[in-house]
């Protein structure tokens, strides 16, 4: 089941403090998701994956295109919808994974990652229970629960976003190098996540520059190529 179908993408980024020098990325961008199925984004730096992952999950804005998304059954083109739609399907549907924690001062790191729950309308201690478990399964130590993560180590952040990312069961995940700051005991607890949310159904859609998950996760890959300056 296509629970995602994007196509003729383009984003160009104006440059509005540098004389408005136009910087095109995307052009022509689409893809297709499967529901439990994985697909990697490749390409050389600078290619524009980021990007295109950013534009999917309505963080950049595309000037032309169309991104269908299944939500409650129904295909959505998130690029013309109004913001409470997309802020709906941000809630329920589409979940992203950024390389980095956003900083959340004074938040627990156990509030951070039931939050999701919550918004979702998960009861408070069911969430909580959710959030627990998670942490623990990312080896995230009992002490550090309570505690605000701005001060966790970069791999601690990481694993803090992925717990949050994973404690929800999102129907399509996006994934920006879930791994990038991972030892290779956690990157194996993340491939078990990945492979436990497309058994129960979840479409992936991830950057993962670690040929060892992308082997152990992906279905297909989409190559992404620089685009040519004059164009
Ligand atoms: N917010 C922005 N404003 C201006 N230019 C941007 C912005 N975001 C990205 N770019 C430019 O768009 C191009 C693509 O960047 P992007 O981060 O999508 O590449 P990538 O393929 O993910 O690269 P990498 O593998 O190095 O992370 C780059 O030239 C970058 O400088």
């Amino acid at each position: 089941m296509i629970v995602l179908d994007a196509a003729g993408l383009e984003k160009t980024f104006v440059l509005h403090l540098q004389n408005g020098t136009r910087l095109p990325v995307l052009r022509g961008a689409g893809l297709t998701l499967r529901a439990g199925r994985c697909v990697a984004l490749t390409g050389p730096s600078g290619a524009g994956k980021s990007t295109l992952l950013r534009a999917l999950y309505g963080n950049y804005l595309v000037s032309v295109g169309s991104i269908r998304v299944r939500h409650r059954g129904v295909m959505i083109d998130m690029a013309d919808a109004p913001p409470e739609r997309v802020i709906e399907i941000r809630r329920e549907t589409l979940g992203y994974v950024s390389q980095f924690l956003r900083a959340m001062p004074r938040l627990a790191a156990r509030d951070v990652v039931a939050a999701p729950l919550l918004d979702r309308g998960a009861a408070a201690e069911a969430a909580a229970a959710r959030a627990g478990a998670m942490l623990d399964r990312l080896g995230i130590p009992t002490p550090l629960h309570a505690l605000p993560p701005v001060t966790f180590s970069g791999g601690e952040q990481q694993r803090v976003n992925l717990a949050r990312a994973f404690a929800c069961e999102w129907p399509i995940l996006l994934l920006d190098e879930p791994t990038a700051s991972l030892d290779a005991a956690n990157r194996d607890i993340v491939i078990g996540l990945m492979r436990e949310a497309k058994a129960r159904g979840a479409a992936l859609l991830g950057i993962f520059h670690d040929r060892h998950v992308r082997d152990a996760v992906a279905d297909e890959t989409l190559s992404l190529e620089p685009l040519k300056e004059s164009a």
